[in-house]
C-alpha cells in the first residue's frame, strides 16, 4: 500500500504510547506505596503487636514452652534430637555431618510447632464440630511431621549407625 504524501504523519510516540518517564513515575509511586505498607503493616485485626524484638522472642519462647508442655510428640522429638546430637559428638562425627543432623532435627521440631499452630487455628475456627476441611488441614499437618521424622530417621541411619556399629564391634 502506498501512503499518500498529504496524509498526516503519525508520530512514533503516539498519544496511546506511554512516555517512559510516565512509567518510571508510576513505578516509583507503586514502590513507595509498597515500602510504606511494608514499613507500617496493616495489622488492624491483631489483638496485640510485639513492640520490639525482645518481646517477640518472649512470645516465641512462650510458644516453645506451650508445645513442650502440651505436645507429647514435641517432647519425644526434642529428646531424640538431644540424644542424636550427643551421640554424634560422642562418635566424633565431622562438622558437616553434625550440621546435617542439626538441620534435620530443627526441621522436625519446626514442623511440630507448625502442626500445633494449625491444630489451634482449626479448633478455633470449627470449635468441636466436624468439618471435612478441618480434617484435611490437620491430617496434612500431621503428614508433614511424619515425612520430616522419616527423613530424620534416614539421616540418623546413614550418619550415626555405621560409626556406632564400629564402636560396638570394637568393644565386644
Ligand atoms: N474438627 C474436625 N473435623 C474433622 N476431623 C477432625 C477435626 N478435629 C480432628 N479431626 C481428626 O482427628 C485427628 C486428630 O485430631 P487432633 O486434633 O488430635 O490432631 P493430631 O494431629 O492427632 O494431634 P497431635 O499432633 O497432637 O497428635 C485429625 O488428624 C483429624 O483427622
Amino acid at each position: 500500500m502506498v501512503m499518500k504524501l498529504d496524509q498526516p504523519v503519525i508520530p512514533f510516540r503516539s498519544i496511546n504510547t506511554p512516555d517512559i518517564s510516565d512509567i518510571s513515575e508510576e513505578l516509583s509511586i507503586f514502590t513507595s506505596d509498597l515500602s510504606e505498607s511494608m514499613a507500617t503493616p496493616n495489622r488492624d485485626l491483631a489483638w496485640k503487636i510485639a513492640p520490639n524484638l525482645l518481646i517477640s522472642f518472649k512470645y516465641a519462647w512462650a510458644g516453645l514452652r506451650y508445645a513442650f508442655v502440651t505436645q507429647r510428640n514435641f517432647r519425644i522429638h526434642t529428646l531424640i534430637g538431644v540424644l542424636a546430637i550427643s551421640l554424634g559428638v560422642f562418635l566424633h562425627l565431622k562438622p558437616i555431618e553434625l550440621s546435617i543432623i542439626g538441620i534435620t532435627i530443627g526441621l522436625v521440631l519446626a514442623l511440630e510447632l507448625l502442626n500445633t499452630a494449625i491444630e489451634s487455628v482449626v479448633d478455633l475456627t470449627v470449635k468441636q464440630s466436624y468439618h471435612e476441611l478441618a480434617k484435611i488441614a490437620k491430617d496434612c499437618a500431621a503428614g508433614a511431621v511424619l515425612i520430616s521424622a522419616l527423613a530424620a530417621l534416614l539421616v540418623a541411619g546413614t550418619l550415626l549407625l555405621p560409626p556406632l556399629l564400629t564402636v560396638i564391634k570394637s568393644a565386644l
